[in-house]
């Protein structure tokens, strides 16, 4: 039917103007300044800009994760290898994950739970302007800080990996770099939804590992992680309304497609002490550039 087709100036102008109108709401008093984050963001997403992106760069871009040779994660990426993998036919991903208990020797996890304790002053905020606090509220410690640890888990997670990608049903791939950084999430922090892949500077990130850590009796509540059935269609990730949950059990790891949209529950800490909190070794498997 001819008024199902808009045509691309009709839609170029309606984003104008719909731009317009969330711009002047940005200006309007009456407006709180969580409304006006989620406003901004709304403009960056239709002009294209995801706020994860701008929440790994903003944030982590300097010296996300670890890698024995720092040099490699500051060249440019170059525009047409981003483009080319990116994503044209509609492709689902169900939120397929693997979760293994027990992941660790005890001794190895009362060691990261040490180390989170003894660096508490070197945690760095992952939020650092006022759209990342309405979207991530967390801190961070970087994997340099921890060069031993970070060792023995990059090599735990490449030995289990041949034994993880079936699971998955991902085709082997070449490991180039494995980022790995320490979270801590206290009373009130959140991730919302968002993917770790969909852009320039992580486009190359294929698997997310989260490795879940916390004091036993455990002393807060929330923060699961939702996984969500998403849809990937030219370069855009939607999800649709389902998820799957996982529960953020000490000594526990989850490895999922770094594609798939996913979000970290509030979480609720009674005595807010840093040492009560909810911690992850979280980071990504990369695969070469092309
Ligand atoms: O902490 C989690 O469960 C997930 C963290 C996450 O999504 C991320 O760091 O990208
Ligand atoms: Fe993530």
């Amino acid at each position: 039917m001819a008024n199902d087709i808009v045509s691309v100036d009709r839609l170029k102008q309606l984003t104008n103007q719909s731009i317009e109108t969330l711009e002047s709401l940005l200006k309007s008093p009456d407006i709180s300044s969580q409304q006006k984050a989620e406003i901004a963001f709304k403009i960056l997403e239709m002009v294209g800009v995801s706020p994860e992106n701008l929440t790994s760069s903003a944030v982590s871009a300097p010296t996300n994760g670890f890698s024995p040779k720092p040099e490699i994660k500051t060249d440019p990426i170059p525009e047409p290898d981003y483009q080319s993998v990116i994503q044209k036919e509609s492709l689902f991903l169900a939120g397929d994950h693997v979760f293994i208990e027990n992941f660790l020797p005890l001794k190895d996890n009362r060691e990261i739970l040490n180390i989170a304790f003894s660096k508490s002053d070197q945690f760095v905020g992952s939020t650092t302007t006022t759209q990342a606090v309405n979207y991530r509220q967390s801190s961070i410690l970087y994997a340099t800080l921890f060069p031993e640890f970070y060792n023995l888990m990059r090599n735990k997670i490449l030995k289990s990996l041949p034994e993880i990608l079936p699971k998955l049903n991902h085709q082997p791939f070449d490991v180039s770099q494995v980022e790995m950084q320490l979270t801590a999430h206290n009373d009130g922090c959140f991730y919302k939804i968002h993917n770790d892949s969909g852009s320039e500077k992580t486009y190359t990130r294929t698997i997310t590992y989260v490795y879940y850590f916390h004091q036993e009796p455990k002393q807060f509540s929330g923060g699961e992680l939702r996984l969500y059935e998403t849809e990937l269609k030219n370069g855009s990730a939607i999800s649709h309304g389902k998820y799957k949950t996982i529960e953020p059990r000490n000594n526990s790891i989850v490895f999922f497609d770094s594609r798939c949209k996913h979000e970290v529950m509030p979480v609720r800490c009674p005595s807010r002490r840093f040492e009560d909190g909810r911690f992850t070794l979280n980071g990504w498997l990369r695969r070469p550039e092309n």
